[in-house]
């Protein structure tokens, strides 16, 4: 049974769903809407399926991994694998979660391993929504209090003892291969095949640059595919998104755009 912390918890990720995709789902109907992964994208489909079937029955939704196909496919939507959305086309918004996101909208993805198919979907967005609830919220990113993880790299299999030590080089204080879990031995395998590692840096103090450069640093070892820091600024934008959405503590939902927070009134 969920404890209460847990019930909390999952209504202010449902509460950031619904009004997320009230506000940002097009309001003739889209081509193609991107949908991320994790427990809090859950809520971004229902309240899409719930939508007037005139704004989604001929919409492409395009997952970004094996669960979001899933759970596409059991509310009856129509999907379309990223590698087919034509050229020259683009998804209208994308939603997806998030594990921490500091104040100036740069975040941390990748907590269940899905940051790759996330990024390509994010970066291929007219517009990128983050919806998460009160527990990611960080003034900077690597906080220990908010997402101890660190950042999730994923990796070509073979590469991954070379890239654990670029990673330590670059100055990591602990790299971990992600588990399996209990249902499976050995590493964690990604939709793509590939193994993930954790990578704990100290706090990224505040500072365009410093979360740039370190996203370009980690990209530029060999072996690594994609890492989770999703991020924009003067030297380029790789997912940052233009608006997240925290359900709060207190029933309500507050907004992070790029002129800073919103408070959204109780629901
Ligand atoms: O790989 C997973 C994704 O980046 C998720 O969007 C992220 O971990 C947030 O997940 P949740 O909504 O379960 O907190």
């Amino acid at each position: 049974m969920a404890t209460a912390n847990e019930k909390l918890i999952n209504s202010a990720k449902q509460l950031a769903a619904q009004t997320a995709v009230r506000d940002h789902y097009p309001k003739s109907p889209p081509n193609y809407i991107g949908v991320g992964s994790g427990s809090t994208i859950v809520h971004v489909v229902d309240s899409i399926a719930k939508l007037d079937s005139s704004l989604t029955a001929t919409t492409k939704f395009i997952p970004t991994g094996f669960q979001s196909k899933q759970l596409l496919l059991s509310h009856n939507l129509q999907i379309l694998d990223i590698d087919l959305l034509p050229a020259g086309e683009s998804i209208s918004v994308a939603f997806d979660g998030a594990d921490e996101v500091d104040s100036q909208l740069n975040c941390i993805k990748g907590g269940g391993a899905c940051l790759f198919q996330e990024k390509i979907v994010a970066v291929q967005a007219q517009k990128f929504v983050v919806v998460a609830d009160f527990r990611k919220v960080s003034t900077t990113l690597c906080t220990p209090t908010t997402w101890p993880s660190g950042i999730p790299v994923e990796v070509v299999p073979s590469s991954y003892p070379y890239v654990t030590a670029k990673l330590t080089k670059l100055g990591a204080t602990n790299v971990v291969l992600r588990p399996g879990g209990k249902a499976k031995a050995g590493p964690c395998v990604t939709d793509n095949g590939n193994f993930l590692l954790d990578a704990v840096f100290p706090t990224l103090l505040e500072g365009e640059d410093i979360v740039q450069d370190l996203a370009a640093a980690i990209k530029g070892i060999v072996g690594v595919v994609e890492h989770g820091l999703f991020y924009g600024g003067s030297k380029g934008w790789q997912g940052r998104p233009e608006i997240a959405y925290f359900g709060m503590e207190d029933g309500s939902v507050n907004m992070l755009g790029k002129e800073g927070w919103v408070a959204l009134s109780k629901a």
